[in-house]
């Protein structure tokens, strides 16, 4: 269903539906907005703006606890649904569930610390700084964390005053839908934010809208980029694109080989390799020490549990979102082998558990010519040997992206020449390249974003500044004014 001005309503666009990537359950089914819906939809949140931008911060706040509060009791329907729709694991999903009750109270701070209000008083004047939103913004959302990456969006420009039109991947409506039912039960006013279902269209249909103010997107470079265009010539609609990464992950002088492989694996296999910050190059000395390392990382691939979710809660890896998903990255690791690359470890269909499952793959590309510069989005690691630290640095830095990049080492000076070097927004140093705080800033540079980090910092893009000087007494008066004014 739509979520307009605080109304469930059928779309009246094309049949749509989502069906479980663990085992092909339905679990939603409806129809997408029409270009008529959507418009209503903006058309709701406009006039929403009027009365939710001048509640207090206080009000809109009570109601977004509220939202958390609820979010908090229905964690196991939440963790469950997000397991199922985007085919994670249990504890996974449970993280995602986790990570979006605490997105609210990290989003009051970053409100108040990044954006909030200011005044001192110099003499007779008062100098003050407040913070305004902008208006109606349209969000859009990624599959691979269908609730905490548009919540990410959703809650901070909330709480700053703006009102949404929501767009949910197509993929995962029924964790958008559940999420939305939330702030309806915590009595969010009507027209504050509205939901649309649908693909592209829909999408395109939100950008091109001249009723928004903003469009803060998290998804592919890809789509990123066409919403770039379509914002061409509209410097008024502010705009923050976080997209995907090639994200190097250099192994070098470890004593601790199986700490490494087990770093390394939760960097490029977890969420079946369906997080923009997964690892997804991995670049390691030549020689016996690098040997010895890749050695021990396919030892412990080979041990990876992959499978359904299942109640003892001991698999590592789920499928990826679909079927067509699995085999656009079987076909990436195809044009890598025939671009020269040799197998370590091939990703491959595992079909009794069903067409989304895949197995991990590492597949060297050391000698390959012409290797792509793209983010497959699955569980396939590429390796690249290097003859020494310069170049494994050269080699990191070597893609139009620039999400994360990371260092396993024991040796410190390693990371501190590593560190000014690595041309990312998320740079770690024995720590997973995953599970980025929402306390810090999130995003990339290149083709990885605009340099308009989500997370802590979503509160820059969801208000603007207002600097205003002011007569404290409130009276007019001027003491002198060099106007060199003349006697009559
Ligand atoms: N940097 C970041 O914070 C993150 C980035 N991602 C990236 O997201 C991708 C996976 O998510 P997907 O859902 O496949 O992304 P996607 O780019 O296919 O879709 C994202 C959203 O944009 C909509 N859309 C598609 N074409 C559009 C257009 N022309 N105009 C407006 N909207 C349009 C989609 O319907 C969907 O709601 C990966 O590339 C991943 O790296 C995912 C999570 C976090
Ligand atoms: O948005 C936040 O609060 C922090 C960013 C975050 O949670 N990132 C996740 C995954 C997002 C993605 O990359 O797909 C992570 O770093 O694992």
């Amino acid at each position: 269903m739509l979520f307009i001005d605080g109304h469930w309503i059928e779309g009246r666009g094309i049949d749509m539906s989502s069906h479980s990537p663990h085992n092909g359950t339905q679990l939603w089914t409806g129809a997408s907005a029409t270009d008529n819906q959507v418009n209503a939809a903006l058309e709701a949140a406009t006039e929403a703006f009027q009365v939710w931008s001048f509640q207090s911060f206080e009000a809109r706040l009570e109601i977004a606890r509220a939202y958390a509060g609820i979010l908090k009791e229905n964690k196991d329907k939440l963790t469950e649904l997000i397991s199922m729709e985007a085919g994670k694991t249990g504890w996974d999903a449970a993280g995602e569930a986790t990570a979006m009750i605490n997105k609210v109270e990290i989003s009051v701070t970053a409100y108040q610390e990044r954006t909030g209000s200011k005044e001192a008083v110099n003499g007779t004047l008062r100098s003050k700084l407040s913070h305004r939103p902008y208006g109606v913004m349209a969000v859009f959302g990624p599959y691979n964390f269908p609730g905490h990456l548009p919540n990410g969006h959703i809650v901070p420009a909330l709480l700053a005053g703006n009102t949404i039109v929501f767009k949910p991947s197509e993929l995962t409506p029924a964790v958008a839908e559940f999420m939305v039912s939330c702030w309806e039960k915590a009595g969010l006013p009507h027209g504050v934010l509205n939901l649309v279902h649908g693909g592209k269209e829909t999408g395109v249909a939100l950008t091109s809208s001249p009723l928004i103010q903003g469009v803060l997107f998290t998804g592919s470079a890809q789509t990123g980029i066409a919403i770039n265009k379509s914002l061409a010539g509209r410097p008024e609609v502010i705009s923050a694109l976080e997209m995907g990464g090639n994200n190097p992950l250099i192994v070098h002088k470890v004593d601790d080989l199986e700490a490494a492989a087990t770093l390394t694996i939760l960097s490029a296999y977890i969420s079946s390799g369906q997080r923009c910050t997964c690892a997804r190059r991995l670049i390691v000395p030549e020689g016996p020490e690098g040997d010895a390392f890749i050695a021990t990382l396919a030892n412990m691939i080979d041990r990876i549990h992959v499978d359904q979710v299942t109640s003892d809660e001991t698999a590592f890896m789920g499928p990826v979102i679909t079927k067509e998903a699995a085999d656009h990255v079987l076909k990436e690791q195809e044009r890598l082998i025939a671009k020269g690359g040799a197998v370590i470890r091939k990703s491959e269909r595992l079909s009794a558990l069903g067409d989304a499952f895949l197995s991990p793959g590492l597949i060297d590309v050391s000698v390959a010519t012409d290797v792509p510069d793209e983010e497959i989005f699955g569980p396939l690691l590429q390796l690249t040997r290097v003859s020494d630290f310069d170049e494994a640095i050269k080699t990191a830095n070597r893609t139009k992206y620039g999400l994360a990049s990371g260092l396993i080492s024991d040796d410190r000076d390693l990371y501190e020449y590593f560190y000014p070097r690595a041309q990312a927004g998320i740079v770690n140093w024995n720590q997973q390249l995953t599970g980025a705080a929402s306390t810090a800033p999130f995003g990339g540079l290149g083709h990885s974003g605009n340099h308009r980090p989500s997370a802590y910092y979503a509160a820059d893009y969801c208000a603007y500044g207002v600097a205003t000087i002011e007569q404290a007494e409130g009276k007019v008066v001027v003491a002198s004014a060099p106007l060199g004014l003349k006697d009559k």
